[in-house]
């Protein structure tokens, strides 16, 4: 038997591993690489995170992957070499991280690598009749594998479209096996480039959950914040977007646009929610003339009216959750604030009163996925239009 089969059995049988969860996701702020400890798996799962850290993009690697980030006009042979590249930066990066952890590669039993979104096209958005879903993540999975010695799983969202899925929100599997707590109906809320939520069922019934993107997050401050304040990478503690105003007209045209109104699960992207999207919005509404800080107050508003609808579509206006939040949006308290405005019966906390670190949460949401492609069976989760594919995730890349 080839040995690299061998290892993996070995591995599948061990009643403890060692994970590291990558990923770096819509904001190109950096790598967040979470090193886990698991034992069990299922809804046996226990995790516990060993270290973390979010190893930040050089302003060069943001550059050269936004020449094709959520564009449809790319040049090919730089799509093909980031693959190449991004695969050793990350492989890079976690063998700069272990040795500052002083954790040797060879006890990391597998590496869980989501790669780099550059372009996700689930058929509502793309509207092209008789193609499929689809999304791309590039930073190939044996490079990884083959620089660090590590076993790698890579490639996730793939598996998802092919047996029916939108290739996201991935979250629910490893939020429903971590997160669910018997008696308490919970939201378990992601505030990155594009915010999502989990629904969680304290009756713990798996048919129940459901994920769903419900708009931007940061994408949009972030892109405005760059453009209008030359070198500044994102509105810090939601202070410029605190002095402004919400123009509500343009609120109202932002929210015009038909995936607010479409059932869920839903995805989305920077494809659609884009500078040229909010531009057109202003166009509509009259407010091309709008003060910086007026623009990002309103685009703060937007994002906290996108999962405030989401969340009213599902449960209906008065349903009280406790929401528990992650992602980079959670440390900015102007966008904190306004969700609260939108969903006054919700008490929000973040996923460390959970006993996971919200900054790491995504991260460690691949370790888990690798988890249970490693160890565990597929389980169906939710029902009818909301079912998720029940298989196992990722792509198996030997280090030899
Ligand atoms: N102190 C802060 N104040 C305001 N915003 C912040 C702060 N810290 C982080 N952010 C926001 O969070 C973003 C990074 O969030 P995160 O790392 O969760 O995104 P991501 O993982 O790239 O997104 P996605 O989940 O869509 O893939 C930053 O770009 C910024 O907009
Ligand atoms: C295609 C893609 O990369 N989508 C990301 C993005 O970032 C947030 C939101 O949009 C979510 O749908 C997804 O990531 C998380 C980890 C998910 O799949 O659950």
């Amino acid at each position: 038997m080839n040995t690299n089969l061998t290892r993996l059995f070995t591995l599948a049988q061990q009643p403890a591993r060692r994970i590291i969860g990558l990923m770096s996701g819509t904001s190109l702020d950096g790598l967040d690489v979470a090193l886990c400890r698991f034992s069990g798996h299922g809804p046996a799962t226990q995790v516990v995170v060993e270290h973390f850290a979010t190893v930040p993009y050089s302003e060069t690697v943001r550059h050269e992957i936004r020449r094709i980030f959520a564009q449809t006009t790319v040049e090919l042979q730089h799509l093909t070499l980031l693959h190449a590249w991004l695969g050793t930066l990350h492989a890079d990066m976690v063998l700069d991280c272990l040795a500052r952890w002083q954790v040797p590669p060879g006890e990391v039993d597998a590496i869980a690598s989501h790669g780099q979104t550059m372009f996700h096209a689930p058929r509502h958005q793309h509207g092209l009749s008789n193609w499929p879903n689809a999304t791309l993540q590039l930073g190939d999975g044996d490079h990884l594998a083959v620089r660090t010695g590590i076993l790698t799983l890579s490639d996730f969202r793939q598996k998802h479209v092919a047996a029916g899925g939108q290739g996201a929100p991935l979250a629910v599997y490893g939020d429903y096996l971590v997160f669910s707590q018997p008696g308490e109906d919970r939201l378990l809320l992601n505030l990155g480039g594009i915010a999502n939520f989990t629904y969680l069922a304290g009756s713990l019934d798996a048919s129940q959950v459901f994920s769903t993107d419900t708009g931007p997050g940061n994408t949009l401050l972030d892109a405005f914040v760059r453009e209008l304040y030359p070198g500044t990478q994102y509105d810090e503690n939601g202070a410029l977007a605190a002095q402004g105003r919400v123009h509500e007209a343009l609120l109202a045209a932002l929210l015009a646009h038909p995936f607010f109104a479409a059932d869920i699960p839903k995805t989305t992207g920077p494809e659609l929610f884009s500078s040229a999207y909010v531009r057109a919005a202003q166009h509509v509404s009259g407010s091309t003339g709008l003060s910086p800080t007026d623009l990002l107050a309103t685009l703060t508003a937007f994002s906290a009216a996108g999962v405030g609808r989401a969340v009213r579509q599902a449960f209906g206006p008065e349903r009280s959750f406790p929401v528990y939040a992650s992602g980079g949006g959670m440390h900015n308290p102007t966008l904190m604030a306004a969700l609260s405005r939108e969903l006054p019966h919700c008490r929000f906390s973040t996923t460390a009163a959970l006993g996971i670190a919200p900054d790491a949460k995504e991260a460690v949401l691949f370790a888990i996925l690798a988890n249970e492609t490693l160890m565990g069976e597929a389980r169906p989760l939710g029902h009818g239009a909301q079912a998720v594919p029940a298989v196992a995730l990722g792509k198996i890349s030997f280090p030899g």
